[in-house]
């Protein structure tokens, strides 16, 4: 049975195949192609394997820029046609647009005229700059590589991202987007398509804009990742945005991506005044990860927050960073005086906190966690006053978060496992301020 049983995620190989002339201008490092998924359960169930084929490969290729699919299947001996056997291409088929191509010199075509055609459709609401991989590995502009916000655009070795923000009323976007759907169940868990009768959704697109070599003044696109957003409306006119879905391709992870797509989302929400908050719909780890890094860089460089959560002259004394974090800073120095206490306490300013929850649009308990893991930052382990304030601040919030559960204990065992809960939150909280060092 063995040998007739084939992986899943090893058969199926992912491409982003570029035009001729855009491949031969990367370097070996660079590869957007032969990468595997992460799940095919949803599509070839729960084992995610296949039955019934020798040496099988499952050939799934996109067009870098516009996603036109591409598929072949292939083996080197099948057993004959049971209802065990797998349909490998018809189950596959299912997930992806009925126009896929099968016919490899039509791909080709395919790929070379997205070279002059493609354009990412939408609305542009953030780009940034990045040292080529090729220029990185071979070691020119190292200053740049460090402060990528200072490479220009225009030098030779800089590669643009942009991202796009898109709605249903998109032109050519539905058809686009059912394309890059198949993503989200190949590498988000639990992942499963959205309904396109709801007609709120907004997306946002990462693209790669690359230089053209032989045409001067013109670039190709390739994609790179995206995140679609459902608003939620609140009587009497806002909104609040919930990030549904958020995948960055294997070729681009680990190179910050992630951070900026999610940054521009979160920009994109401060721009907008009917919308009063970013919410996640059930984040995987990696993405709590990302948020809770990319929200404390974020409160880090604000200035007046820091100053007035841990007093005026915190700022004099480099006291905003943790571990010397921080960018350069939001400008504004707003009305605190120079002897002002701290409003984070411990225990916060719940007041104070709100208003700032506010400003800043973040979702509640996620910037409750926030100003905790701040806390701890500047925390002195040995000065009992201060760390009894702190475990009640949280021990307050994590009996009310987890009530149904603790409600049901005894009072001593309660106690307990509310302290093994906040020993374990603050250990995770290091964890993550590590992360911001
Ligand atoms: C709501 C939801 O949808 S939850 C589902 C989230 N999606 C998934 O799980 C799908 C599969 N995974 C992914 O799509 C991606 O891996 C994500 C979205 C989780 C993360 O995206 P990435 O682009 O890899 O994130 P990013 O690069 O910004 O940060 C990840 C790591 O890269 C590191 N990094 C950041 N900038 C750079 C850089 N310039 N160069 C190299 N590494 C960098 C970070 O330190 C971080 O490392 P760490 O995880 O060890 O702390």
């Amino acid at each position: 049975m063995a040998a007739w049983t084939t992986s899943s995620n090893e058969a199926l190989t992912i491409s982003l195949v570029r035009p001729t002339e855009d491949k031969a201008s990367l370097g070996e490092e660079e590869s957007y192609e032969n990468f595997h998924p992460t799940f095919t359960y949803p599509i070839y169930g729960e084992e995610e394997k296949i039955y019934g084929y020798e040496g099988l490969t499952i050939d799934l290729r996109f067009a870098s820029g516009s996603l036109v699919p591409y598929l072949s299947v292939n083996y080197s001996a099948k057993l004959p046609s049971t209802s065990t056997v797998d349909d490998v291409e018809g189950t596959l088929s299912q997930f992806i647009p009925s126009d896929y191509l099968t016919d490899e010199t039509a791909f080709l075509a395919q790929v070379e005229q997205d070279g002059t055609t493609f354009k990412p459709s939408g609305q542009l609401i953030h780009s940034y700059v990045r040292l080529s991989p090729l220029a990185a590995a071979n070691g020119k502009g190292k200053a740049a590589a460090n402060t990528q916000q200072t490479l220009d655009s225009e030098d030779a070795n800089a590669v643009v991202y942009e991202v796009y923000h898109t709605t249903w009323d998109t032109p050519g976007f539905r058809e686009y987007h059912r394309r890059m759907q198949l993503f989200i169940l190949l590498y988000i868990e639990g992942g499963s398509y959205i309904n396109e009768e709801e007609d709120s959704w907004e997306f946002a697109v990462l693209y790669e804009k690359r230089k053209r070599q032989s045409t001067p003044g013109t670039s190709t696109y390739h994609f790179v990742g995206y995140s679609s957003l459902y608003p939620f409306f609140h009587f009497p006119e806002s909104v609040r945005l919930r990030l549904s879905q958020f995948v960055i391709l294997p070729p681009y992870q680990r190179q910050g991506h992630g951070s900026e797509l999610y940054d521009a989302i979160y920009n994109y929400v401060l721009s907008q005044p009917t919308i009063t908050e970013l919410t996640v719909e059930d984040p995987a780890e990696a993405f709590e990860d990302l948020r809770d890094r990319n929200d404390l860089k974020m409160l880090l460089s604000h200035e007046v927050f820091i100053s007035e959560a841990f007093g005026a002259d915190t700022l004099s004394h480099g006291g905003g960073r943790v571990g010397g974090v921080g960018r350069a800073g939001r400008s504004g120095k707003g009305g605190v005086s120079k002897s002002a206490p701290g409003k984070m306490g411990p225990p916060v300013d719940k007041l104070w906190a709100e208003n700032w929850r506010k400003k800043l649009k973040i979702a509640g308990r996620q910037f409750q966690r926030l100003i905790e893991i701040l806390i701890l930052s500047k925390l002195d382990p040995i000065d009992p006053r201060p760390m009894r304030a702190y475990r009640l601040q949280v021990k307050e919030r994590l009996y009310r978060f987890n009530f149904e559960t603790l409600a049901q204990l005894e009072k001593s065992e309660r106690l307990e496992k509310l302290e093994e809960t906040f020993q374990n939150v603050c250990e995770d909280y290091q964890r993550i301020l590590s992360m911001v060092q």
